[in-house]
């Protein structure tokens, strides 16, 4: 008889390939159902020894496999491939793996049913362990619950803002010119933190009433100091992964980096600093509603404690038993959720538009004829009028369109598939199985020829510009629809677009009408502003 050891040595491993064939073959029939063309990888994408391995192992990997399907299950496929492998094999494919399948899509009107159907196709269960880490919000939630969320949340990040926001944003952005150019030759290492210190300050001001002069963003990293609310809030959304996955007793060993120490200080903290701010906040509501005749701070922290008190008080919204209110827990997931939607996406923007102008002085130019035009030079009183100014800064947004065209801060949109269901596109149903995921390929729409022409991987603002316009006047073109969703579609669409984007076009005038930025040679690693003549 066969020692027992031999026996689980050899019984083990061929157990392991037999379930693993068999998990691969019936998502692969599964998926074959669909009618889409499949890619096969033999890893599963989402596996944790894969999810850490495949990114250091991708030269390896890739070489020794040089398959679609295994350069698919590498994170970041999408941003390094732009459209070659949907031009291969299809504008929506499937990827089937051991674990689960993938569906990819980079198609306008399929992407158009994924998105109208919210109820079928809800957010990923992983988006939704992460970002609930500090409490349930509208990113986190699916159904009737996000529905009363948006409901509440949704109008008030729109135009009751924008005004605060251009005046913060222009504030903080002299700010950085003044910085900028007290340091010698006007060279700075400092682009993405100058940039970063702008999202949180506009951030903090708008969403928390706390306003910051501006200095280039360094995260706290002493696990000691006293945070702010501000800060122990953007250190959590900065690092949020590590903060949802890696114990705290682990981060607080001796020999981990100050930045998670802080983290484990941060996460501590949090919870307490969030009630403190809520109770200031409700404290100055009544202070304010004696003093100023009912009025409230308008920030985003004001206006949530304001309607999810007034759900739960007497009054015709309080009436609406709870349709108009928010719970605590999702008055705290809604604020960390406006730090962690808004701040990244917004800095890297801003970073990557600095960074490509600096690189194009031809469209630094182009933009600087406008802000010309509009603003004058200087810091100037009128440049402070929302209402006249913004509307004429149509080349500002066209370069910041173009960025988020070919840089989008969100590269895909993922969705999970809990059932099979079907989709019809263009007259054909296609079967998708369950217990699947979707991902709307944005980054690759946004670049395929075939819609955006042959020189789709140009950065040319100039295309989201109506021709024949006066300068200050001119109108932006409205892409296909579906080929354009730096902030997703439908129902879901990102709520703080236009907060975005006043602010964008805010830093970009009052940068450019003072300055001009050019990269330092290569190695040096900075980049240069210039006072202009
Ligand atoms: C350039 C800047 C931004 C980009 C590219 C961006 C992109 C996106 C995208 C793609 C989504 C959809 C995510 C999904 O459905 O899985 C989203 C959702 C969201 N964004 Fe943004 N965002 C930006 C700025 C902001 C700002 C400034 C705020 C607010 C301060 C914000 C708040 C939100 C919220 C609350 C959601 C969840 C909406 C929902 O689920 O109904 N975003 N954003």
């Amino acid at each position: 008889m066969m020692n027992p050891v031999w026996t689980f040595l050899i019984a083990g491993p061929l157990l392991w390939v037999a379930s693993w064939a068999w998990a691969l073959y019936s998502n692969y029939r599964a998926a074959k159902l669909s009618g889409l063309p499949i890619l096969i990888s033999p890893f599963s994408p989402d596996k944790l020894p894969y999810l850490l391995l495949k990114v250091p192992l991708r030269p390896i990997l890739e070489t020794l496999l040089p398959f679609p399907g295994v350069v698919v299950s590498i994170v970041g496929w999408e941003v390094r491939d732009k459209y070659r492998i949907h031009e291969r094999y299809g504008p929506a494919f499937i990827l089937v793996s051991p674990d689960k399948n993938e569906l990819w899509c980079a198609d306008p009107d399929m992407t158009q049913s994924i998105l109208s159907r919210r109820r079928d196709f809800p957010q990923l269960p992983m988006t939704i362990t992460i970002m609930s880490a500090f409490g349930t919000n509208m990113l986190t939630s699916n159904g009737e619950d996000w529905s009363r969320q948006r409901r509440i949340v949704g109008p008030n990040l729109n135009e009751r803002i924008s005004e605060g926001v251009w005046s913060e944003s222009m504030t903080q952005a002299h700010q950085m010119v003044d910085y900028m150019l007290r340091q010698p030759g006007g060279a700075s290492a400092e682009t993405s933190d100058a940039m970063r210190a702008i999202a949180i300050n506009v951030l903090g001001e708008v969403g928390y009433g706390q306003s910051k002069p501006f200095a280039p963003l360094k995260l706290p990293r002493d696990p000691n100091a006293d945070l702010t609310y501000v800060e122990a809030i953007s250190l959590c959304a900065e690092l949020i992964v590590v903060a949802v996955f890696v114990p705290k007793w682990l981060m607080r060993l001796s020999w981990m980096p100050d930045i998670l120490k802080t983290l484990a200080t941060a996460l501590d903290k949090l919870p307490g600093l969030t009630s403190k701010m809520l109770e200031m906040r409700r404290k100055e509501g009544v202070h304010l509603s004696a003093a100023a005749g009912g009025k409230m701070n308008d920030d985003f922290m004001s206006m949530l404690v304001r309607l999810s008190d007034a759900g739960k008080g007497g009054d015709a919204a309080g009436a609406a038993g709870g349709k108009q209110s928010l719970t605590e827990d999702e008055i705290g997931g809604n604020l960390f959720l406006f730090t962690a939607a808004g701040f990244d996406t917004t800095a890297n923007t801003l970073t990557y538009a600095m960074t490509i102008l600096a690189a194009t002085p031809e469209w630094q130019a182009w933009m600087q004829e406008e802000i010309d035009q509009v603003l004058g030079k200087g810091d100037d009183d009128d440049a402070r009028n929302y209402v006249a100014v913004y509307p004429k800064l149509s080349r500002c947004l066209a370069v910041m369109f173009e960025t988020l065209r070919l840089h989008a801060p969100v590269p895909h949109i993922g969705r999970s598939i809990p059932h099979p269901t079907s989709i019809e596109v263009r007259g054909k149903t296609h079967q998708l199985p369950g217990r699947s995921i979707l991902y709307i390929n944005e980054t690759c729409m946004q670049v395929l020829p075939s819609i955006w022409g042959a020189d789709s991987l140009e950065f040319k603002p100039s295309r989201w510009i109506e021709p024949g316009g006066e300068l200050g006047a001119e109108k932006l073109v409205t892409p296909e629809r579906n080929t354009f969703l730096p902030w997703s579609g439908g129902p879901r669409v990102c709520p703080g677009q236009k907060m975005a984007q006043v602010e964008f076009v805010t830093v970009m005038a009052a940068t450019f009408s003072r300055c001009r930025v050019e990269p330092v040679a290569k190695g040096a690693r900075r980049q240069r502003r210039r006072r202009r003549d």
